[in-house]
């Protein structure tokens, strides 16, 4: 792979962005991190004075404790896992654009809520005197929730800026080659390992059903994103389904959720299931405590015997090839 850039390489800049995840697993923290990611309206869509009694006199006070001791049983000794593996994922880039392209590029992260800021990592990058900046959302599957949430961040601080770099931004790439081999690659691998399962599960991060009654094109891209990795596997259909789990509050979301599916599915007698989540591009509260711990519970009681968890794609070398990809997409002929 060759890299063709218009200007020296020093004045481009690759910034990854995931979601953010609390400074530490203490009620305070957890309580600063979900007030600034709940306060977004691409988040939540209630109307923001009603919201705004709701959220600092019901959800903060009763969910913080609760979600901080989650955060807490999977705490590492370097911090939340999302910041430790995105912060992996872009020395791994950095060091594979630059060994790779011959040219010194800047690679860095940030995060839609809480630290390193988007617009910290902007400014920096302004500062270095770059001016042409490629950000990518690390999320497979566009959703106005978590993508357009990046894009909102990053213009309401650049409409602050008086000389503007110059973006390209990227949308989406569930629909990529190299992201569905990277995803059917891992769970071929976990596989080998652990042997197979009575049943393959796709569980997405859900959202509202109403995003996509309005045009949220996430739950296509989802099972874009389901249907060719089971292809690619050579699945059957009774091999595989499509869930959607995390949900958050009393109305509906995208269906069917994965906790409901996996009672369901351990009263019918499946034992061993495993649980792959594409839709996050590094392990979090979301895979690692509420799959691998809660939803696995939920299907032992249910009358399951095994749930196995298959990683997320962290800094695997495949992921880390399609992040070099993605970055060259956008960097071409710039
Ligand atoms: C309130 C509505 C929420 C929407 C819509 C939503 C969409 C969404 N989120 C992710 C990725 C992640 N979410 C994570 C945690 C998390 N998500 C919500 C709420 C919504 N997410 C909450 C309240 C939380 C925090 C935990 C909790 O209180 O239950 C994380 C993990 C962060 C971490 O620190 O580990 C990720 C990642 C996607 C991909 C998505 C829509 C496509
Ligand atoms: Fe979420
Ligand atoms: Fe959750």
């Amino acid at each position: 792979m060759s890299l063709a850039l218009m200007q020296p390489a020093s004045r481009y800049g690759v910034l990854l962005v995931n979601l953010g995840t609390p400074e530490a697993p203490t009620a305070a923290a957890v309580r600063a991190y979900l007030k600034e990611f709940l306060s977004d309206t691409r988040v939540v869509e209630i109307p923001p004075l009603l919201w705004s009694i709701i959220l600092n006199g019901i959800i903060l006070p009763t969910r913080s404790a609760k979600v901080a001791k989650a955060y807490a049983s999977i705490w590492q000794s370097e911090g939340s896992p999302l910041r430790v593996i995105t912060e992996r994922q872009t020395q791994a880039l950095k060091q594979a654009i630059n060994s790779r392209s011959g040219q010194s590029i800047h690679v860095d992260y940030a995060m839609t809520y809480g630290q390193p800021s988007i617009q910290s990592r902007i400014d920096d990058m302004q500062a270095r005197g770059i001016d042409k900046i490629a950000v990518l959302p690390l999320y497979p599957q566009y959703s106005a929730t978590t993508t357009a949430a990046v894009f909102d961040k990053l213009n309401r601080h650049l409409a602050k800026v008086r000389n503007i770099p110059e973006i390209r931004f990227l949308k989406h790439y569930y629909e990529r080659d190299s992201y569905i081999h990277a995803l059917a690659e891992s769970i071929a691998k976990y596989r080998q390992v652990h042997g197979d399962a009575e049943k393959l599960i796709f569980s997405f991060h859900g959202i509202p059903k109403r995003c996509v009654n309005k045009g949220d094109p996430y739950y296509e891209h989802c099972k874009f994103t389901a249907e060719r990795c089971a292809q690619k596997l050579g699945l059957s259909d009774e091999q595989w389904l499509m869930t959607f789990q995390s949900r958050f509050g009393k109305e509906e979301w995208l269906q069917p959720y994965t906790d409901k599916t996996l009672t369901e599915l351990g009263q019918a007698g499946v034992k061993k299931l495993q649980v792959v989540c594409p839709a996050f591009a590094a392990d979090c509260l979301e895979t690692l405590e509420e799959i691998s711990v809660e939803n696995a519970e939920i299907f032992i009681e249910a009358g399951g015997e095994h749930l196995g968890y298959i990683p997320a794609l962290n800094d695997d070398a495949e992921h880390i090839e399609l992040l070099v990809e993605l970055a060259y997409s956008q960097l071409q002929n710039w």
